[in-house]
């Protein structure tokens, strides 16, 4: 599908910073009524390796989505290298499309092609002939070590192979960009540690700039040059990799981290993190009593993580059965249970 054609007024392609390889203002997507991506302004330099982290729903695969021109947004402004995409022709969107690779978590590949044909298949759409699309194909297939399985079939292939062949099928186009979906998700820890290897290798040779998709932190830390963290389609924060991790700002942040915000704690105090269904009155009233405040709460779908500060002697047991048995007793035979034990109503 090409990029949006709709006009939205442009900003002066001078008043964009140079270095940046993309600029989001202001995006916004809604699916059914409910905003994806809110109101998200954010700045990819050009040459990083960008990661795009955050939970379940937080809006990452919209994001990729629309960067890759497969969504368009309702509202903000998307500029690629100082060009306003959702300006273009449906025939110069189809070419700035050619100028991304897109890796997918599941590979994508089509089953009855070879892995020479599957890499093929992107130039066969832009109407490269036959003889210069299989050289390319082959080359590209080497420089991710594929070179002698050029003739297997998906089905012949390991999972950490398939991905190798859906990175050369995102750069046999050429790309300056390339945007990587969970691309290590599906793949077990040492086949992923081989495939962020090779991406970062391919980043630096063909001096690219890549933004990688994830959940994982470990990801992020061994790629990443620069980081943005969604939360509920919001950017929570984003920045320079080292500097983002050594001092997170946002609670989403160091959720992802496992991290527990500094806070100077009273004498016999300790933090505690628990995940509440809600923090309600009556929840925050029972934590009153057992001597215990909330110094952090991030609040997710349906549930909400919490850092709490209580007193030494009130074990994570005690939280979640004065906390919690008594709302859940009846629901729950495990809050039954620990509601019995503790002896609460
Ligand atoms: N095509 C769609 N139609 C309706 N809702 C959608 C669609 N795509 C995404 N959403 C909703 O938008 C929100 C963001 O989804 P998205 O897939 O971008 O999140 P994500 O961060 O990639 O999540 P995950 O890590 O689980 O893949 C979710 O609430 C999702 O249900």
């Amino acid at each position: 599908m090409p990029l949006a054609t709709v006009s939205l007024p442009g900003r002066d392609p001078a008043s964009l910073p140079a270095s940046s390889a993309l600029e989001l203002r202001g995006i916004t997507k809604y699916f059914g009524g409910y905003p994806a991506l809110s109101d998200l302004t954010l700045s990819v330099p050009r040459g990083s390796r960008t990661g795009i982290i955050g939970r379940s729903g937080a809006g990452k695969s919209t994001l990729v989505r629309l960067l890759s021109g497969l969504e368009t947004p309702d509202s903000g402004e998307l500029y690629r290298n100082g060009e306003n995409l959702l300006a273009l022709s449906p025939a110069q969107a189809r070419a700035r499309q050619r100028r991304t690779g897109l890796v997918f978590q599941h590979f994508n590949l089509l089953s009855q092609r070879t892995a020479l044909h599957n890499v093929a298949l992107p130039l066969e759409l832009a109407g490269v002939s036959a003889k210069k699309r299989e050289a390319l194909a082959h080359e590209a297939l080497t420089q991710v070590g594929l070179g002698e399985l050029v003739g297997r079939y998906p089905a012949q292939l390991s999972g950490g192979q398939k991905q190798r062949v859906g990175i050369a099928r995102a750069l046999v186009t050429g790309p300056d960009l390339l945007l990587a979906d969970e691309a290590t998700s599906a793949l077990d820890p040492e086949t992923s540690a081989s495939i962020l290897e090779l991406l970062i290798r391919l980043q630096r040779e063909r001096d690219l700039t890549l933004v990688i998709v994830t959940h994982q932190m470990e990801v992020i830390r061994s790629v990443a040059t620069h980081v943005a963290v969604l939360d509920q389609g919001h950017l929570a924060e984003s920045g320079e990799t080292k500097q983002l991790l050594a001092q997170p700002r946002h609670a989403v942040t160091r959720a992802l981290l496992g991290a527990a915000p500094q806070v100077h704690l009273a004498a016999g105090q300790v933090l505690r993190q628990v995940t509440l269904p809600a923090l309600d009155a009556a929840v925050l009233a029972r934590l009153a009593a057992l001597g215990g405040s909330v110094v952090e709460a991030h609040q997710g779908r349906g549930q909400t993580a919490c850092w709490l500060a209580v007193p030494e002697s009130v074990s994570l047991a005690d939280l979640w059965a004065q906390m919690l048995a008594p709302k859940r007793a009846w629901h729950d035979p495990r809050f039954h249970l620990a509601a019995a034990w503790k002896g609460c109503p």
